[in-house]
């Protein structure tokens, strides 16, 4: 069959590390193909994957899927043509390395960074159970190469040559437990995990995922720190889950396209300290102060509304991998040189006084090239009181995360 002309559609969420940006940019993270043979070449949004192609049968996303895909893309075609376009470079050839693959978060992600045609090599590390979900894996005919390690021996090796480390290791929440009673277990993990980081793929992009994020990205900061390898733009608290949720909640209770709905939410990851800036969302949309009451305590809840639904079985896994996935693909993508990529995220920060912030950043080849002020510029009343009042909360989280690395200092 010959190729025909292809519409190219983008979908996705927008947005400043170095110099802090205050213009808004507009979102553009995805960048799929249809009506041409060319393999869809992302998967994060509704994204598929490589060596996918929209007119095949044997597409695993199935025809009406494609059509369904097909039909919420449309209403992107004419404003993606205006934008430049980010071509996957052919050569992309990017290792990504799972730390606490086998379990609930890490399977999974797993499977999705399978899919990714920016990935040539994808280690699986965790302390059991690794080998078999490897060998699993590694009958998906996607390009990949997948590598399996087990224990602390096999640490090391399974960093080496890493371009992304996803750290999804330790214990996950029960109901009535809060994040922050994670901490005692997961600091350490975290710990361990960031020391072989940073003696092994110190240029890494490094995503926690562990919680307590609002500590254990402080907990990461400071290991690098001793180790003499911290680079601020480079460690990143993935937050990616709450952008997902409150895009998800907004658009049903909108009635919006969901593939449209992009909401920034900043300031940590956990209770209040999850800020949906609603009033920031494209496209504009106008809420009653109810609505807003009610989706913002909804989104900062929605961790615990699994965690009670799973009934001890755990905490988000599904989401969060997906999630993870999206923020994988955008970091490569960065990496590949896309310059228009853009991810909430909790980074150090100066956009407050609080040391660490997630708000919207710019990525680039080098990490974080710049933090987005603009979001926090004009917010409603309600905005601006949920602001302040996370503060105190997140800056306890941070320090009690800074306290315990510096108690414990590293071998150098
Ligand atoms: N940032 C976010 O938005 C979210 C974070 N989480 C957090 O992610 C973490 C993992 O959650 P699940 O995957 O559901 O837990 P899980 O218990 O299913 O899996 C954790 C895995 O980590 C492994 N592990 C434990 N210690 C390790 C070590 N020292 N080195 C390597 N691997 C190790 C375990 O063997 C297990 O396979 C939890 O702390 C959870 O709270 C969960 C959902 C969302
Ligand atoms: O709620 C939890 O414990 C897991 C988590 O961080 C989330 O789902 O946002």
């Amino acid at each position: 069959m010959a190729a025909t002309s292809a519409a190219t559609f983008s979908v996705g969420s927008a947005i400043s590390f170095g110099p802090k940006v205050s213009q808004l940019p507009q979102s553009k993270p995805f960048v799929v193909r249809f009506n041409s043979l060319n393999p869809l070449t992302n998967f994060c949004g509704l994204k598929a994957s490589t060596l996918v192609n929209c007119e095949s049968e044997s597409s695993f996303l199935g025809k009406e899927s494609v059509m369904a895909l097909q039909g919420s893309f449309a209403s992107k075609a004419h404003r993606s043509s205006q934008r430049p376009q980010y071509h996957l470079n052919p050569q992309a050839s990017y290792k990504v390395a799972i730390l606490g693959a086998a379990g609930g978060i890490g399977q999974p992600l797993a499977l999705l960074i399978k899919m990714s045609p920016l990935v040539s090599a994808l280690h699986l590390y965790d302390i059991a159970n690794v080998k078999g979900v490897a060998a699993d894996l590694s009958h998906c005919n996607t390009p990949s190469q997948v590598l399996d390690f087990t224990g602390a021996s096999e640490l090391a090796d399974s960093l080496k040559g890493v371009n992304v480390v996803v750290i999804p290791a330790g214990v996950p929440r029960k109901p009535g437990m809060t994040r922050d009673d994670l901490f005692n277990i997961n600091a350490n993990i975290v710990k361990t995990l960031v020391e072989a980081v940073a003696d092994n793929c110190p240029d890494a992009f490094i995503h926690i995922i562990s919680n307590p994020v609002n500590s254990t990205v402080p907990i990461a900061a400071e290991v690098l720190k001793q180790k003499g390898v911290y680079n601020p733009k480079k460690l990143f608290g993935v937050s990616t889950l709450d952008v997902v949720r409150a895009n998800t909640f907004v658009a049903q209770k909108k009635n919006l396209k969901l593939i449209d709905v992009d909401v920034p939410v900043v300031g940590g990851h956990a209770g209040i300290t999850i800020l949906p800036l609603l009033s920031k969302t494209k496209p504009s949309v106008s809420f009653s102060d109810e609505e807003v009451q009610e989706l913002t305590v909804r989104i900062q809840n929605a961790g615990t509304e699994v965690v009670e639904a799973k009934a001890g079985a755990g905490s988000a896994t599904l989401s969060m991998a997906y999630a993870a996935a999206r923020f994988v693909e955008t970091s490569l993508r960065a990496l590949d040189g896309d310059d228009d990529v853009y991810e909430c995220t909790f980074v150090q920060s100066d956009l407050t006084e609080l040391p660490f912030f997630a708000s919207r950043v710019k990525l680039g080849r080098n990490g974080v090239e710049a933090l987005i002020s603009s979001d926090l510029q004009g917010l409603t009343e309600y905005e601006q009181k949920a602001l302040e009042a996370l503060k105190p909360e997140l800056k306890a989280s941070i320090e009690k995360g800074i306290a315990f690395a510096q108690k414990q200092p590293v071998a150098a």
